[in-house]
């Protein structure tokens, strides 16, 4: 038997494999999600996230600092918020004296080479637990995009880089855009949840903000898990409306739409490799039965090769201290 192609050549040292490797996952590409709560000195671990915390804001800038000496250079801060502040239009949201927007100017003058991104949604502030505003059990669009846009303004004047609409509104990328500019502040990005599926990988990080909804689901804005094509229409409008970054969320169980985006349209895009995803490989992991480090890397490795440049992971400073 002849056999002219023998692509075992290419694997047989470490050293020829390295040269040969096609896709690499570097802490540049890894944005950390990082979870905010009230007050000082409190560091609370998420039941369903192993070593992932709800920190206070002095804890959270040294977290922020250990992760700058390690390489990774972007954060996204979410809020955990007290029932107590809840209300129907996510009030609080847009509160310059509120904890999360103090503590987000904190940060960006502590840290001003870091890269601060925050999410826009009324889900933390919503006493309905909805992305948007509840009007007789439905969820309205318009209505919603202007609370959006008072939340994404005062998030911008605290100086972060990056607005993540997450509420899945239509229209609403093109509405914050405008707010954004009509108030000089046309150098904030958006990095638009694009194709965001109705998906069950997110419940650890409903627990991790205490924001699950109060009622029903969130099938009538987030996508079917079932479609593609309408993912490209997402992606179509975002683009139109001035999006910066695409962003397909979960990530594992959607590589095919990763790459989909990434072969059709020429601006960066984001996988988010969500809460229950990191949750799957920890508890798999804690029980001896997957060697949580090594599955780690190969889950972050397939969403960077479908076609992601940024990948958002609770594992990014697991990453980048075992990288170092
Ligand atoms: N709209 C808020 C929001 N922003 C990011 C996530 C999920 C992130 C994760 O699971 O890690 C959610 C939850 C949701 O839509 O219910
Ligand atoms: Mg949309």
């Amino acid at each position: 038997m002849l056999n002219i192609q023998r692509p075992r050549r290419n694997r047989k040292s470490a050293a020829i494999r390295a040269l040969v490797e096609e896709t690499k996952v570097t802490t540049d590409d890894l944005l950390f999600p990082l979870f905010l709560i009230d007050g000082v000195n409190q560091k609370v671990e998420v039941t369903s996230m192993p070593n992932i915390y709800r920190y206070s804001l002095d804890l959270m800038l040294k977290e922020i600092e250990a992760c700058l000496k390690l390489g990774v250079k972007a954060f996204d801060v979410f809020p955990a918020v007290e029932d107590s502040f809840k209300d129907k239009t996510a009030t609080k949201s847009y509160d310059a004296n509120f904890f999360y927007l103090r503590a987000l100017r904190e940060i960006k003058k502590q840290f001003p080479e870091a890269c601060i991104m925050t999410d826009v949604a009324m889900d933390p502030y919503s006493s309905d637990g909805h992305d948007g505003l509840v009007k007789d059990g439905k969820i309205l669009n318009d209505e919603t995009l202007e609370i959006l846009g008072k939340m994404a303004l005062a998030q911008a004047e605290t100086g972060i880089d990056i607005v993540g609409p997450s509420d899945m509104m239509d229209g609403r990328v093109g509405y914050i855009r405008e707010v954004l500019d009509a108030n000089g502040f046309t150098d904030v990005s958006i990095m638009s949840y694009t194709a965001k599926y109705a998906s069950a990988f997110y419940n650890p990080f409903r627990d991790a903000l205490d924001s699950a909804p109060k009622f029903g689901d969130k099938k009538t804005y987030q996508m079917n898990p079932a479609n593609k094509s309408e993912a490209l229409i997402e992606a179509e409008l975002d683009f139109m409306e001035g999006a910066d970054f695409l962003m397909v969320k979960p990530a594992l169980a959607y590589l095919d739409i990763i790459q989909l985006l990434k072969q059709n349209f020429n601006l960066p895009i984001a996988a988010y490799n969500v809460s229950g995803e990191y949750a799957m490989v920890k508890a798999a992991a804690q029980k001896g039965w997957l060697d949580g480090d090594r599955v780690m890397k190969e889950t972050l490795l397939s969403m960077k090769r479908a076609g992601a440049d940024i990948i958002l992971t609770y594992f990014a400073k697991e990453f980048a201290q075992q990288v170092k």
